[in-house]
């Protein structure tokens, strides 16, 4: 059967599960492509970008598909792993027609000049953010961490990996009630890859929606992958021996099906993760803090050293750690260069914006006048 013919034979409401629902595919995206089905196209969801194409899992099997005729202006909306998109299914390479709109992403600031936000992952329901039992708990790390979660629209977990390095019930109780106080509203789950402590319980938190590990290198991440894709990861590690390509399975596509269901994304680019603008997600982190200063006498208090500051009248009355007060102002001065910086790059955008503007203007004046313009 033709890839257009599928199409048409696979709508959303033909009986039996849809082809695409071990990817995600439900209701809500499926009302996302109705404007697209009567044209022949294909939906299909992102499992992999490079340059200038990318690979689509379709009804009709896996697809490349050149993302060239999409280029938008902001890179922000480019197209990347994840994304739900709609695909012709004639020419060579098959373009990218669409992409649905986005539920959720992660989008990072570069560091660089050109600080445009880069999109690494999106339609993300949950953010598993890995830290490891070995060491000090690093808390401030994991509030940042939290806050790039909650900025996504993604839920946060955080998985304590590594956990059969804690041998004794009652520390690891207590590790596990610090983090908790650090993540108001977020589940924290010891897990450890190597006995499988934990894992079912993760297994089941991930089974409906997509998720992405977060965490520093180091943290377990790959190991946790491994896990969770069980006998699947050996699977596709044994065909790729076979064929002499190597074991680096988990490179060959970003987006993979975990066989408890749900989706794992799992890309080289939200591994690496350096400034992001956590914006308000770090309200969402410190929700604490942010309910005291409601209550400040200033609404614009900054929590230093104004009168009748209920911030730093619960630090006074021990109800709350100056680390996590200490944590909050970092993130919020780290968030308030990023966004400085940004508005910058928007004000020379803006700028050249108008003097494109101001030069098509008086070309077409110029024009209208009979004369060529220079
Ligand atoms: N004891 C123990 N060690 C683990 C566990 N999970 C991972 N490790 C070890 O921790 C080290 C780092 O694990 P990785 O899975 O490579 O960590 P990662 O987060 O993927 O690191 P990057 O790829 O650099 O981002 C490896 O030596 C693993 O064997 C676990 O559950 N228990
Ligand atoms: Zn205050």
């Amino acid at each position: 059967m033709s890839p257009a013919s599928l199409a048409d034979s696979c709508p959303a409401s033909s009986a039996g599960p849809h082809p695409l629902a071990p990817y995600g595919w439900d209701e809500h995206w499926a009302a996302a492509f109705a404007p697209y089905t009567g044209r022949g196209l294909l939906p299909g969801r992102v499992v992999r970008v490079a340059r200038g194409r990318c690979d689509l899992v379709t009804p009709a099997g896996p697809v490349r598909a050149g993302t060239g005729r999409l280029v938008p202006h902001d890179p922000a909306e480019a197209v990347c792993t994840g994304d739900w998109a709609a695909v012709d299914p004639d020419g060579d390479p098959r373009p990218v027609r669409a992409l649905l709109p986005r539920r959720t992403a992660f989008v990072r600031s570069t560091s660089s000049e050109r600080s445009e936000g880069q999109v690494l992952a999106a339609n993300i329901d949950h953010a598993v953010v890995c830290v490891p039992l070995t060491g000090d708990l690093p808390l401030a790390r994991i509030e940042r961490f939290l806050a790039l979660a909650w900025e996504s629209g993604a839920r946060p977990l955080v998985a304590l990996t590594k956990a059969d390095q804690v041998t004794d019930p009652v520390v690891l109780a207590h590790l596990v009630q610090d983090v908790e106080a650090a993540a108001p509203g977020v589940p924290v789950l010891p897990v450890s890859s190597l006995t499988g402590g934990g894992l079912d319980t993760l297994a089941a938190c991930l089974a409906a929606g997509t998720s992405v590990l977060l965490g520093q290198s180091g943290a377990g991440k790959s190991t946790l992958v491994n896990a969770l894709l069980g006998e699947r990861a050996r699977d596709v590690g044994a065909v790729r021996d076979a064929d002499g390509k190597g074991r680096h399975t988990t490179t060959s596509r970003d987006l993979l099906v975990l066989p408890a269901g749900g989706v794992l994304i799992d890309t080289p680019g939200l591994r690496g993760v350096g400034l992001w603008d956590a914006g308000d997600g770090v309200g969402q982190v410190f929700a604490e803090i942010a309910d005291l200063a409601a209550r400040c006498r200033f609404h614009d208090c900054a929590h230093e050293r104004e009168p009748g500051c209920a911030v730093l009248a619960a630090v006074d009355a021990g109800d709350l750690p100056v680390r996590r007060l200490e944590s909050y102002r970092k993130l919020m001065r780290e968030n308030e260069r990023i966004a400085a910086r940004s508005d910058a790059r928007l004000r020379a955008e803006r700028r050249r914006a108008w003097r494109r503007r101001d030069a098509e203007g008086r070309a077409a004046v110029a024009v209208k006048r009979g004369r060529p313009y220079r």
